[in-house]
């Protein structure tokens, strides 16, 4: 039994426990993650009949999608794995886990490499691109733009409260980019000479909203007024299928000790007897960029205005949205 009640493998409850703490993080990777756990609890499972051993895959997956709310990339995983389960006994259902959580894996990587060429040919020689956190679907496209020999060179939001325009930079320099690092509020400023915003998501809405870490929204909207086309770097696995039939994406609300630690409180505090209960911190880790202000949302099955992207959505998982991310109870 693990902290959250559910009888899982200790290394689903490690993953778990590193997805909320934002060890493994990135919608992709998360994915990427959830799928392996889920191999490792079939692998691991100590069950002696089909249904105990179902049970111990579903509440797996319920430790694991129980972790954090935003990026769909995480329950899409997991139900395409559950959705695979398949067999008579415990050893068929083992291997038919197995095998849908290797193949999720690696479609993920083939997507993300095709996404990137995609992406790569919206880039020019020359080309100055402002990112806004880290996103490894972003990352591709330049990725796949330096292996085709263009010169780019990045400006990178450092991305508060977490900073993780840092690891854009390390990644980036390590292929050679040259970056230049700049505080969220120098985007304006900076956006003079960028020739596009590019960004990644952790869910796309079927109106073509794009839910990123939070920042992203502003910066769509400076980009409009400044003239800079805003580009956005998402697998499939990003699209929301519920919002197909009107449901919003909950956004993600984190600990107010990231934008506020212990020692930053005090200081303002000093001098404030007691406890300042009049002073609070709030910590949405992402937001909601509308249509209006994205120009294209590069796919591994092309690019679209955001406006489209149900279309696309609707060939993907069809009026019951049961492709490619099959829908099946991740609880029993
Ligand atoms: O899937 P990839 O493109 O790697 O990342 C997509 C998005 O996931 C991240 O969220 P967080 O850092 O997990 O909160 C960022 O918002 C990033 O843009």
């Amino acid at each position: 039994m693990d902290d959250r009640g559910h009888d899982v493998a200790p290394a689903v409850e490690t993953t778990a426990d590193e997805i909320a703490a934002m060890e493994i993080r990135g919608a992709a990777t998360i994915a990427d993650a959830a799928a392996e756990a889920l191999a490792i609890q079939a692998e691991r499972s100590d069950a002696d009949r089909p249904d105990a051993f179902e049970r111990q895959l579903r509440a797996a997956a319920k430790t694991l999608y129980e972790t954090r709310p935003t990026a769909v990339s995480l329950p899409n995983a997991l139900r395409y794995v559950l959705a695979g389960m398949d067999g008579e006994t415990v050893a068929e259902l083992r291997a038919s886990i197995v095998d849908r959580a290797e193949e999720f894996r690696r479609d993920l990587d083939r997507a993300q490499s095709k996404l990137g060429s995609v992406g790569a040919n919206r880039l020019r020689d020359g080309d100055v691109v402002m990112t806004h956190c880290h996103s490894t679907d972003a990352l591709a496209c330049l990725e796949a733009a330096v292996e085709d020999g263009i010169e780019i060179e990045a400006i990178v939001k450092e991305t508060r409260p977490r900073l993780q325009g840092h690891i854009t930079a390390g990644q980036l320099r390590e292929w050679g980019v040259p970056v230049t690092v700049i505080v969220d509020g120098a985007a304006r400023r900076y956006l003079d000479r960028a020739d596009h915003v590019l960004v990644g998501a952790d869910s796309i809405a079927a109106d073509g909203s794009v839910i990123n870490k939070i920042g992203t929204s502003g910066l769509a909207v400076l980009a409009r007024e400044r003239g800079v086309p805003v580009t956005v770097a998402a697998q499939t696995i990003k699209l929301h299928p519920d919002t197909m039939t009107g449901h919003t994406v909950e956004i993600e609300r984190r600990d107010e000790r990231e934008v506020l630690d212990e020692e930053a409180r005090a200081a303002i505090t000093d001098g404030v007897d007691g406890t300042d209960d009049g002073l609070t911190a709030e910590n949405p880790a992402f937001d909601v960029t509308p249509p209006r202000y994205v120009d294209a949302i590069v796919t591994e099955h092309g690019q679209f205005p955001p406006e489209t992207i149900v279309t696309l959505m609707r060939e993907l998982f069809g009026e019951t949205v049961d492709e490619p991310w099959e829908r099946s109870e991740i609880t029993g």
